[in-house]
């Protein structure tokens, strides 16, 4: 863990070692992930049956590779009630918000009677890729695949690894809760490609998303223009802003609620009280004791966790706004006053009672989120993923009249005769 403070000298060389200290190193996976959607789109399932062999340690026959409607029925039965309506709680949740993101069509004539459109059109086809590998993430199921119902997409596809052959029941009782039916015992970079490129079990999607590790991110990367991609999900991020106000205890496990999903994860503390620093990292190392994802969350905390000690709440949303994190907490009296400075962050989660992981389940809003500060520039999840635009012009004559000649010379200054000519014969006419 990193302790930094605004103060010291040395903090602008410190602070610019823990930006660049983000995201995958994906070029170690590049030239396997290339081998392995090669692979793929040579030899199809047969490939996937390997590498779920080899990864997964399980044995398939290509028919095997879906997991079939009984199998998915009886796992979904084995989850309590509890767990069944907690589900059903967060897809209500998660349905409800992402319906209010349904965009409107634009459709009006302006004053050259030109009537001019924008229509919104859900994909055919969309492949969600639910990852598997050290743990199982239901809660992904429910984010990915409602956003794409609500927008309409018809089919939905997901592979989900089952390492040893072990199904997940709240993975599957998930999916059955959102429709989705067409699942695959697949993971890694073999589902990317078998979703982008198809193979005989598996048809081909239009766009993939859902986070992953290195070698799904990589296999995203690889076969985006063929396929569209929502995003490259790196590793999870946390930016705690807090006051002294807060009990360390609970911004110790905040900080290990990012830092126990991945060895990468990065949690970051940012306070304006040295002496409450000091009591949330050792509150940090008494938590990490008896967590039961120690290991992991110790590894996260040990090399990319860091506290940072501020002047003033000025300086620390200058530094949220640099780190641009995927989630942000701000634990102060006026979280609402301080979220107004904030211009890149992928969710920001407002209030003492309003820690991270409530919008990792329950919240509403997607938790799949940029990371490795693609917060500058990218955004989370949303019904937008699984709808495009396409645009309108209709014109009789007078429209074309009006506007038509500007065409025309604009047509001639590039050298487009043709384009020219399509305008100005019609002029003529
Ligand atoms: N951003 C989010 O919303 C969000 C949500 C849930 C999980 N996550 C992240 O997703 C990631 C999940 O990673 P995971 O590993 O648990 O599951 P995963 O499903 O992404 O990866 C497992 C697969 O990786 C492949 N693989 C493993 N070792 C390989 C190797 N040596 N060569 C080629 N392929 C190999 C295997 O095919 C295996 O099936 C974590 O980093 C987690 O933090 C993010
Ligand atoms: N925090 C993760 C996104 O960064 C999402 C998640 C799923 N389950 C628990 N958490
Ligand atoms: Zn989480």
């Amino acid at each position: 863990m990193k302790r930094l403070s605004t103060s010291d000298s040395h903090f602008k060389t410190q602070f610019a070692s823990l930006l660049a200290n983000r995201g995958n190193d994906e070029r170690r996976v590049v030239e396997p992930v290339r081998n392995i959607l090669d692979d793929v789109r040579t030899r199809g399932d047969v490939a996937l049956c390997d590498y779920t062999a080899r990864f997964d340690r399980l044995t398939l026959t290509p028919e095997q590779l879906r997991i079939s409607a009984e199998e998915i029925r009886s796992e979904a039965a084995r989850v309590s009630s509890e767990l069944m309506d907690a589900l059903k709680l967060a897809a209500k949740r998660i349905e409800a918000f992402h319906k209010a993101q349904i965009p409107q069509d634009i459709d009006f004539t302006d004053d050259q009677g030109i009537r001019l459109g924008m229509r919104w059109t859900a994909l055919d086809a969309v492949g969600l890729y639910v990852p598997g590998g050290k743990a199982a993430y239901p809660s992904s199921v429910l984010m990915n695949a409602l956003p794409a119902k609500v927008a309409g997409v018809k089919r939905i596809a997901m592979c989900v690894p089952t390492p040893d052959g072990v199904l997940n029941p709240l993975v599957l009782a998930a999916a059955h809760l959102c429709g989705v039916d067409e699942i695959y015992r697949v993971g890694g970079a073999q589902a990317v490609g078998a979703m982008a490129y198809g193979t005989h079990q598996i048809a081909p999607v239009d766009r993939i998303v859902g986070p992953g590790n290195a070698f799904v991110a990589e296999a995203k990367r690889q076969v985006f223009g063929h396929v569209g991609i929502d995003s490259i999900a790196g590793p999870s991020e946390v930016v705690v802003v807090a006051d002294e106000n807060n009990d360390p205890r609970l911004v110790a496990i905040d900080l290990l609620a990012q830092a126990e999903h991945d060895e990468q994860a990065q949690s970051i503390l940012i306070t304006t009280h040295s002496a409450f620093a000091e009591a949330v990292g050792n509150a940090v190392l008494n938590e990490l004791k008896t967590l039961p994802r120690s290991k992991i969350a110790s590894q996260s905390w040990e090399n990319h966790g860091a506290i940072i000690v501020v002047k003033n709440l000025d300086e620390a949303a200058d530094i949220v706004n640099q780190l641009a994190p995927e989630h942000l907490e701000i634990l102060l009296d006026e979280p609402r006053l301080f979220s107004e400075n904030i211009r890149h962050a992928g969710a920001i989660f407002m209030g003492r009672y309003c820690p991270e992981a409530l919008g990792d389940y329950v919240g509403g809003p997607n938790h799949v989120l940029p990371t490795s500060r693609t917060a500058r520039f990218a955004s989370g999840l949303s019904v937008f993923d699984f709808i495009k635009r396409t645009t309108s012009i209709e014109t009789n004559r007078n429209g074309l009249k009006a506007i038509g000649p500007a065409g025309v010379s604009l047509a001639k200054a590039e050298g487009l005769d043709a384009h020219a000519l399509s305008l100005s014969l019609r002029l003529d006419n």
